[in-house]
């Protein structure tokens, strides 16, 4: 078992996850799922958008997103407009037009401002069919229209480090099989038995399967920042740092205070070291 207080060089000379590379923003993302109405979301974006100062007085910048339903993108749009907080949505078509009902272009999404794009998330997987080539589809998608998708990726269940690092890195390298190098992107880790839990994941278990994510970006070639969610809040960041780029929040961002705390805690977070080239 590697201490958690193992440097970083040994613990990468012992298969360990050491820090991600210097020059990254970290980056806060929440989604609101279908918890809200359209008032609520209202009267949460707006929330939202009084952490402007906040956000602006932190000691090092941070870049935050949010995720709202897509009817209320528009109020996105008018509530965070000149906050420096930016939205997308929870999901995206693979479609650029045509007989399609009910879906939603990442061409329209783009134009109605947003900048994100979640996509594979393990609700939609298990409720929606969605599968590793329907992600890949939509991160094409997202990715031409110049939009950054949020990957979601994770493993069913607790059944140890092995199999948390083979199924969620089979499902990352099937979404970049959408996204060309260079493309920029974010990893969503997300174990599936972390979401809507009690707790999230043990900090050693998050560290050693996005190591293994962080490696799959670098090999693909993509500019990618990794991020952890799964009943993460106030205190999941600190301790995670040095092997995350962020978090990416649910239920424990509906009171916006927590989401100031965590914007705090990330922003405060060391500045990791840089990791040395690849020979
Ligand atoms: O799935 C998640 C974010 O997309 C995590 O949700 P919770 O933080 O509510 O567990």
């Amino acid at each position: 078992m590697i201490p958690e207080n193992a440097t970083s060089a040994a613990a990468r000379l012992l298969g360990a996850p050491g820090p991600p590379e210097a020059g990254r923003r970290p980056v806060v993302g929440v989604s609101l799922k279908l918890y809200f109405g359209l008032a609520a979301t209202r009267t949460w974006l707006a929330d939202v958008a009084a952490l402007k100062d906040a956000l602006a007085e932190l000691p090092r910048p941070v870049d935050l997103f949010v995720l709202p339903s897509f009817p209320a993108l528009a109020d996105a749009r008018d509530l965070l407009a000149g906050t420096g907080v930016a939205y997308g949505s929870q999901d995206v078509h693979w479609a650029e037009s045509g007989a399609w009902t009910g879906e939603v272009s990442a061409g329209m999404l783009a134009e109605a401002g947003a900048r994100y794009v979640e996509v594979g998330h393990a609700e939609r997987r298990r409720h929606f069919g969605e599968t590793d080539a329907t992600v890949a589809a939509k991160t094409g998608a997202a990715v031409r229209a110049g939009l950054v998708p949020v990957i979601c990726a994770g493993e069913r269940h607790d059944n140890g480090l092995a199999q948390a690092v083979e199924e969620t890195l089979s499902q990352v390298r099937a979404a970049l099989g959408g996204a060309g190098p260079d493309s920029e992107v974010i990893v969503a880790y997300e174990p599936v038995w972390a979401i809507g839990a009690r707790e999230p994941a043990p900090a050693r278990h998050v560290r050693t399967v996005t190591s293994a994510v962080r490696a799959c970006l670098r090999d693909h070639g993509v500019r990618g920042r990794v991020v952890y969610g799964g009943t993460a809040g106030p205190g999941t960041f600190g301790r995670l740092a040095g092997s995350v780029d962020g978090l990416f929040l649910g239920r424990l961002a509906h009171d916006t205070a927590n989401l100031r705390l965590v914007l705090e805690e990330v922003a405060a977070a060391t500045v990791p070291a840089p990791l040395p080239l690849r020979p």
